[in-house]
């Protein structure tokens, strides 16, 4: 495990800087639409509500410059009732207003995690090899959240209180428009104010959402990895790279509440100080008889009523961008292409024919899994560095076991991984029974070719189930079957059978425990083609010896291709295929290679030896 004390170097990070807000905002509308009905209806109940408030100020004029000044005590109850009953509905509007986003943005929310969920599973590897675990994580909490937040308020308000600033103004205006006029004035620097705010919030907030994502991954990486963590007592290194990059994230928050509170300040003093002057203005004309004392009283009131919503439009825009910078994120993700279409091909493959079959030439009608002149090269290796495989030719015949043997590195792994398609080639062809796997379906792909892994990934589920993963339509049967080929018989014996839940990547069972169930995955479907890569390494010689016993049988009628680094492996196969410098240097029985190649037999001693080494 890497004991990170820097941002990982990984993609998640980097999106451009600049962009509008509104345009990334209007990605959203698919998933909206589905509930804009209820959006725009709760929307129209709040804006009825906030413009409810504004006719407060208007009773009161009433009742100050009617019922108060001609002293009518009927007419003062009036008007309380009025005002309480003003209130009253502008309260329940609001709360209408809430029940009604409620559901629906939760919904929203979930198709939007549900999408991002279904992509990441059909994105290829070598996007995960790319991305950090963490970015994603927060992605699809953090900024998820954020949106659901800004659909439920920002949104809304800021609609809401645009009318309801709007219709304020023309009601102060149509009372008095000198007052009017005063109090309009701090709206042009507050409009440019805004946009400059704007722009940088925006930064820093994509910087802020990155960096949680950088910590995400540091945090992930420590619980997963707590083993190594402890038995290398690396704690305290683990703890400090956690704390430098919190302390990162603190400074970011920081950067951005101080922007925030700047901007805040701005709005609300520059209407505080225009209502003091239609203050100062107002009452001398009250006192010369120009305007008479309710009007000013409904002037000020109205203008209080304003405030609300001319203050709230700072965090409102701050939210916006922190959603607009989420969007960005999120999309970052689903605008990655999923893995290369079924018909995709690499170029060097050959041509379809004329009848628009794949052009099937005579050596590929024998059958079995082929390479053909397969390159690979992954993405981000530096382009100085030659491809992993340069030109690998191999055929396993049907029916046959072919044993990979190499040196550590020289892409074993990789040339498995490029049969189920985990990766794809970029030059070459590779052909199960003659039929190019790019022109397979990956459905298609997926029931003729089995794989296990040397590192065997588990899932939080019972024994069983991780088995039957390994094949739609199997049975108990095929279960039992399978677990008896990978020698997973200790699974009876667990509490609850094979119906006992292995824990988070199966760690309540042990590494040779994992290894075998993978295998029986691998096996319980009887795949035509089945490529293993060293699955057998962490088992004792004799559970070895056991579980090859058995697959014998299945590999019986079975095209594989195994990755051996133990003979005792490579005596599974039929024959062996040597890998070196790219390519594939010498096919041909253990016995004989021992013979022929001075490559495999300095392998193969060099195994024996350390085998011998570590026997009693
Ligand atoms: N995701 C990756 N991105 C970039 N390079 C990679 C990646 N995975 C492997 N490599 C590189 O590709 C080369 C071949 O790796 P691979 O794992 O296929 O070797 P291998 O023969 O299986 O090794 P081993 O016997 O140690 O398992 C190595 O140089 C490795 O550093």
């Amino acid at each position: 495990m890497a004991v990170t004390s820097e941002p990982r170097a990984l993609e998640g990070g980097a999106a451009p800087r600049h962009r509008s807000a509104t345009r990334s905002l209007l990605r959203l509308w698919p998933y909206v639409r589905p509930v804009r009905v209820r959006l725009f209806g709760a929307a129209g109940v709040a804006v009825v509500a906030s413009c409810l408030g504004l006719v407060i100020p208007l009773v009161l004029k009433w009742m100050v410059d009617g019922p108060v000044a001609h002293r009518d005590p009927g007419g003062v109850w009036l008007g309380g009732a009025l005002l309480l009953a003003l209130g009253t509905a502008e309260a329940g509007l609001f709360g209408l207003r809430r029940w009604l986003v409620g559901r629906p943005l939760a919904s929203v929310e979930a198709a939007m995690r549900a999408d991002l969920y279904r992509h990441l599973q059909r994105l290829p590897v070598s996007f995960h090899d790319r991305w950090a675990s963490g970015q994603l994580l927060s992605r699809a909490t953090t900024d998820l959240m954020l949106l659901r937040m800004f659909l439920a308020f920002p949104l809304t308000f800021l609609v809401v209180n645009g009318v309801t600033i709007l219709a304020g103004f023309a009601i102060l205006l149509s009372q008095e428009w000198t007052l009017g006029l005063i109090l309009l004035f701090p709206a042009v620097p507050l409009m440019i104010l805004c946009s400059l705010f704007e722009k940088r919030y925006a930064t820093v907030a994509r910087t802020v959402q990155d960096q949680t994502g950088d910590l995400t991954t540091v945090v992930e990486e420590g619980v997963l990895g707590v083993r190594i963590v402890k038995g290398f007592g690396r704690h305290r290194s683990q703890a400090r790279a956690f704390r430098t990059l919190s302390e990162q994230v603190r400074s970011t928050e920081l950067h951005k509440a101080r922007l925030l509170a700047t901007i805040w300040a701005l709005i609300m003093t520059l209407p505080e100080l225009a209502i003091g002057a239609a203050l100062v203005l107002g009452t001398v004309r009250v006192a010369d008889g120009d305007l008479s004392a309710g009007t000013l009283v409904a002037f000020l009131s109205t203008a209080l009523t304003l405030r609300w919503p001319v203050e709230s439009l700072g965090f409102l825009l701050a939210m916006s961008q922190d959603a607009a910078t989420a969007t960005d994120r999120y999309f970052d993700v689903m605008d990655a292409e999923p893995a290369a279409a079924a018909d995709r091909r690499p170029a060097g493959s050959p041509r379809r024919g004329q009848d628009g079959q794949s052009a099937v030439d005579s050596q590929d009608r024998e059958g079995g899994l082929r390479f053909q002149g397969v390159e690979f090269a992954y993405a981000d290796a530096p382009p100085e560095e030659p491809p992993v495989l340069r030109g690998v030719d191999l055929h396993i015949r049907p029916g046959e076991t072919m044993a990979l043997v190499g040196a550590t590195g020289s892409g074993k792994t990789t040339l498995t991984a490029l049969v189920p398609r985990l990766q794809e080639i970029t030059r070459g062809r590779i052909t199960l029974d003659g039929r190019d796997i790019t022109a397979l379906t990956r459905e298609e792909l997926r029931s003729l070719v089995a794989v296990a892994f040397e590192e065997p990934t588990l899932f939080s589920a019972t024994a069983g189930e991780n088995v039957l993963m390994g094949a739609s339509d199997a049975g108990r049967e095929e279960l039992l079957r399978a677990l008896k080929v990978a020698q997973a018989d200790f699974v009876h014996a667990l509490p609850e059978g094979t119906d006992t839940e292995v824990g988070e990547q199966g760690l309540s069972l042990s590494g040779g425990q994992r290894q075998r169930l993978a295998l029986a995955r691998a096996v319980v479907g009887s795949p035509r083609f089945l490529v293993l890569d060293d699955p057998l390494s962490a088992l004792d010689v004799h559970t070895e010896a056991l579980v090859e016993a058995a697959l014998r049988q299945v590999l019986a009628a079975t095209t594989a291709l195994v990755v051996a680094h133990r003979p005792s492996t490579v005596l599974l196969a039929d024959r062996v295929a040597l890998l070196s410098g790219g390519r594939i240097t010498a096919v041909g029985t253990h016995q004989r290679l021992l013979r022929e190649s001075a490559e495999y037999r300095a392998l193969m001693s060099g195994q024996e030896r350390e085998e011998g080494e570590s026997r009693p």
